[in-house]
């Protein structure tokens, strides 16, 4: 399945859930170990900032391990390797494309170069093709080339925002509803869909604010993020349930369809649903909710 499939509607039926997507440290043992039971549909073994330097070496042996050991049943694996120029990427990332993951994803990507660049390392060390790029989007460089970043290669598959470099390096500040960095994130999402591949959202620090948690992943999804980077386990239940279509989304889906189906059958391109104007674009988001419901249940039975 190719990169564009995964975010284009007209191939939905290889579309895949990446509604939660838990960072753990592979330093972590106990964390590694408990993602095994973790409702979340993808994880990031981190080398980078989660792990202190003498504990690298450590961290890849283990994230490869489980890259390796097949223990994580449906859930996308990924690793994120140590940036690009740091004394650890290129083993890193060696290391990383032979255990095979579905993904590896690299910190501070900045240009269409470095992703023909990564791409190319990944092949040389034998990264076979499920594995896909997923690059980080975290520096105002890389919010201004977000477009030609996307469309660099096809084995980018994901944009990964890292909003607290982001915040970091605007020199702004972390507020809630993130007015400082509203344009930043969608200049990504415009860059991320006209490239036809999937975007995620960054992380929400404070661990123990379930309400702002909410309203942030509520946000993410109303700009057209795919999912959320998360950090602790305790968001992983409202992350999945924001990212999901509702009951009624799928009732009122089912009914678009049904009411345009009867439409076109008695020659008519256009009709009302519950008051509202109803075209062919609205069945294609309609088809596109049932494809997400269909593909969360699979990934969950
Ligand atoms: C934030 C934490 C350090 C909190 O850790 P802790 O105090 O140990 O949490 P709890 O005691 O509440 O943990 C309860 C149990 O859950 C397990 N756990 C905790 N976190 C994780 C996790 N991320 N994945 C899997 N399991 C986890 C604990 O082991 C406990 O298990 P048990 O004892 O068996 O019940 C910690 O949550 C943490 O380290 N989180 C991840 C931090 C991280 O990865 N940071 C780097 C990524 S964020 C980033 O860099 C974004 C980007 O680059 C940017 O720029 O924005
Ligand atoms: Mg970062």
């Amino acid at each position: 399945m190719s990169a564009q499939s995964q975010a284009n509607p007209a191939a939905y039926g290889g579309y895949r859930p990446r509604r939660s997507v838990l960072y753990m440290p592979s330093s972590n043992e106990r964390a590694l170990e408990k993602a095994k039971t973790l409702a979340v549909d993808a994880l990031i073994l981190d080398l980078e900032d989660a792990v202190a330097p003498d504990a690298k070496e450590q961290a890849r042996e283990n994230a490869c391990a489980a890259a390796k050991s097949g223990d994580y049943g449906n859930r996308e694996l990924t690793i994120r390797v140590n940036g690009i120029g740091t004394q650890w990427h290129d083993a890193d990332l060696a290391a990383a494309s032979a255990a095979g993951p579905d993904g590896i994803v690299v910190p501070k990507v900045n240009s269409a170069d470095e992703v023909r660049q990564l791409v190319a390392a990944m092949e040389a060390a034998g990264a076979p093709e499920h594995t896909k790029l997923w690059a980080m989007i975290e520096t105002p460089v890389a919010i201004l080339h977000a477009e030609e970043i996307a469309r660099a290669s096809d084995r980018l598959a994901v944009f990964v925002m890292g909003t607290n470099d982001l915040v970091k390096e605007l020199g702004a500040e972390h507020v809630p509803g993130r007015a400082p960095i509203q344009s930043s994130l969608q200049l990504a999402i415009l860059g991320a869909r006209a490239a036809g591949i999937a975007i995620v959202d960054g992380v929400f620090n404070h661990v123990k604010d379930a309400d702002g948690f909410a309203a942030e992943c509520r946000q993410g999804r109303e700009l057209g993020f795919d999912g959320k980077t998360l950090i602790h386990p305790g968001q992983v239940d409202a992350c999945n349930a924001a990212f999901a279509p509702s009951e009624d989304e799928v009732a009122n889906a089912r009914e678009i369809i049904a009411a345009f189906e009867s439409a076109q059958a008695e020659g008519r391109g256009v009709v009302t649903v519950n008051g509202r104007m109803i075209e062919n674009l609205h069945v294609d988001t309609a088809r596109k909710v049932l494809a997400t419901a269909e593909a969360i249940a699979a990934r969950t039975a």
